[in-house]
């Protein structure tokens, strides 16, 4: 029997489902979706777990630049070594699901060996990953900003076709390259993950199993929208990392940001200090840096001949490296003329401390003698942080120096903390959560959050159904996040994309919705747009980035044949307003253009309906 999840099946054929599985059955042997082909063609279909069915398929797409991960011995020193990496995955089977990959087709499908298969993971899930890997392979030492552009450009080139990416790295030069991407990527909306090993892949007692693993799982798992590295069980927010050990697997710290997520018996996400780009702009990379930019460590002594050597042109750029909450000596005038001068000629300066942890602030005499010479509070930013997004900023064009100064001193991707000032609301200040915490006797900071995590996503959902945006409000000002999904993986966004509330959308989506959330059946709010057929939700949620899956995609060819042959030219637009190709083939090798035989056609070519 073939066996096929509800989940498998477009919206209309799963509708049917709900009223009847057996008719779905004798449905799905007869229409044959292209999705299905990579199973059905497969001899043995019948050792296909339902659970692993393409429908709980999240893909993955891993860059691998080099690093000690897939580094082997040469002449007694270690050297990355080519075209092995994916050769090792294949034999490893925590990594590689042999069986499942023969049984899928998997190779034919993807048109590469490339693309391996992680176990059925705890969830459910089956992790598909594509290896891309760059030649040469590198030692992070060798790394240029030219690399850190050639890894933003496959990102841009491939995002629509991948839920996560994981970049294999070098650990030396990680967190340079975590915190540029962070920059680079704007408006990112999925999970882009470095990780890489302490011990190559090759070795018996290594940590870049580990590591990938971990990788691999969050970035097929999670809408983490954020560059991240994961390390030693821990995920962190890429630009707040710094590398503190050359010679342990705990290689990296975050001093002055908790993990965004910790691997143990479970994985769990710290949702609330997950950054999100707020925004309803598609993602894109900017590639151009300036390489203009230095790092420049104080020491008791340093010469005035130094710091103005430094300085001098072509410098538009440098990170002063200075003591304690941002300190510089107060008695020696003549490098704080040196400083001076360098900024009233346009160098922008940051002051960043070179403590781990803490931050910088005026509170000294010898730290305002700093602001006095125009430098640039860096706040709790790391010298790797402020480095890439001095390069970053300054290669902006179309800013003057003032609106570049101006962008230093903000948080752009949660590489700095925010001013305490402007905090938001204690979840214990919530009249609503205390209500309902003393009816069940529960106090505890915890058990509050446990109450508002079970509460807000429902209710948050209720809202967006009536398109209560002021209950949407309070809900966020509580400190209940817009983004989680109720007990059904539906998200506020889901809802309020069904009921077509355009503003309420856009509100979402400016509060940390994001449009890559999937419910339980695998449908984005796209989806659910698309279905109800609002034609302004689906043009938001496209200019925010939102698109079909690959499967989607292939399933698309049936539903457009079923509307063409019904005629229905409006359900034919909104399929194609959301990217779906009128040349998909249905299942029976036809296209929806080719099914079409009614009048007025032409009339599709609406120019109100292009989607840029
Ligand atoms: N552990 C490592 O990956 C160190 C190596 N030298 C690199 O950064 O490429």
């Amino acid at each position: 029997m073939l066996i096929m999840a509800e989940s498998n099946l477009t919206p209309l054929y799963r509708a049917l489902s709900r009223t009847s599985m057996e008719t779905i059955e004798d449905f799905s042997r007869s229409i044959n979706p292209p999705r299905m082909k990579r199973l059905s063609s497969c001899n043995s279909i019948e050792c296909v777990d339902p659970v692993t069915s393409p429908s709980a398929e999240a893909r993955v797409l891993v860059i691998n630049t080099g690093g000690t991960i897939g580094m082997t011995l040469h002449d007694n020193v270690l050297a990355p070594k080519a075209n092995a990496f994916v050769k090792q995955m294949r034999k490893l089977p925590v990594v590689h699901d042999e069986l499942y990959a023969q049984q899928t087709r998997l190779y034919d499908y993807y048109g590469s060996e490339n693309t391996l298969v992680l176990p059925l993971s705890k969830d459910n899930k089956r992790i598909i990953y594509t290896i891309l890997e760059y030649k040469p392979l590198l030692d992070s030492s060798n790394m240029t900003t030219d690399d850190w552009g050639r890894i933003g450009k496959d990102i841009e080139k491939n995002y629509e076709n991948y839920d996560g990416f994981v970049i294999l790295h070098g650990t030396d030069t990680m967190a340079y390259t975590a915190s540029a991407l962070s920059f680079m990527c704007e408006h990112l909306g999925k999970p882009i993950i470095l990780t890489g090993s302490q011990v190559p892949i090759y070795e018996m007692r290594n940590d870049g199993r580990d590591n990938l693993l971990g990788a691999l799982l969050i970035a097929g798992q999670f809408v983490i929208p954020e560059v991240c590295l994961y390390f030693y069980n821990k995920l962190y927010r890429g630009n707040r990392v710094t590398k503190v050990d050359a010679g342990s697997f705990n290689a990296f710290s975050s001093p002055n940001l908790a993990p965004l997520a910790t691997a143990e018996v479970d994985i769990t996400i710290n949702w609330d200090t997950v950054w999100r780009a707020n925004t309803t702009a598609k993602f894109q990379v900017s590639t151009e840096l300036n390489r203009n930019v230095g790092l420049l460590r104080l020491f008791p002594g340093i010469t005035s001949a130094t710091v103005r050597a430094f300085l001098q042109p072509p410098m538009e750029g440098v990170v002063l490296e200075t003591y304690g909450s941002g300190n510089a000596p107060d008695n020696r005038l003549d490098l704080l003329e040196e400083l001076k001068k360098a900024t009233d000629s346009g160098v922008i300066i940051i002051n960043c401390t070179q403590c781990l942890r803490g931050t910088v602030s005026a509170s000294y005499a010898t730290g305002k003698v700093l602001m006095d010479a125009g430098l640039i509070a860096g706040g709790d930013m790391t010298p790797e942080a402020a480095l890439s997004k001095l390069s970053y900023v300054l290669a902006k064009k179309d800013l003057d120096l003032a609106a570049k100064k101006k962008m230093m001193a903000q948080n752009l991707r949660g590489e700095m903390s925010a001013d305490l000032a402007g905090a938001k609301l204690c979840l214990s200040d919530s009249r609503f959560i205390q209500v309902i915490a003393k009816s069940l006797s529960i106090s505890c900071k915890e058990e509050l959050e446990a109450i508002r995590d079970a509460l807000t996503p429902p209710l948050a959902c209720a809202a967006a159904k009536i398109g209560d945006k002021e209950a949407l409000e309070a809900i966020k000002e509580m400190g209940g996040n817009l983004f989680l999904g109720d007990y059904d993986g539906r998200t506020p966004l889901h809802i309020a994309a069904c009921e077509g509330h355009l503003e309420l959308v856009e509100y979402l989506l400016n509060h940390g919705a994001t449009v890559y959330a999937k419910d339980r059946y695998g449908d984005t709010p796209l989806c659910n747009a698309v279905r109800f057929r609002h034609k302004e939700v689906v043009k938001l949620l496209r200019k925010t980035g939102a698109h079909f899956s690959r499967d989607k995609l292939e399933e698309a060819g049936t539903e457009l044949c079923s509307l063409a042959a019904s005629g229905d030219l409006e359900g034919l637009k909104i399929w194609s307003l959301a990217g779906a190709d009128l040349n998909e083939t249905g299942y029976d090798g036809q296209t929806a253009i080719q099914v079409t035989v009614f009048d007025g056609f032409n009339e599709y070519d609406d120019d109100d309906d292009e989607v840029n």
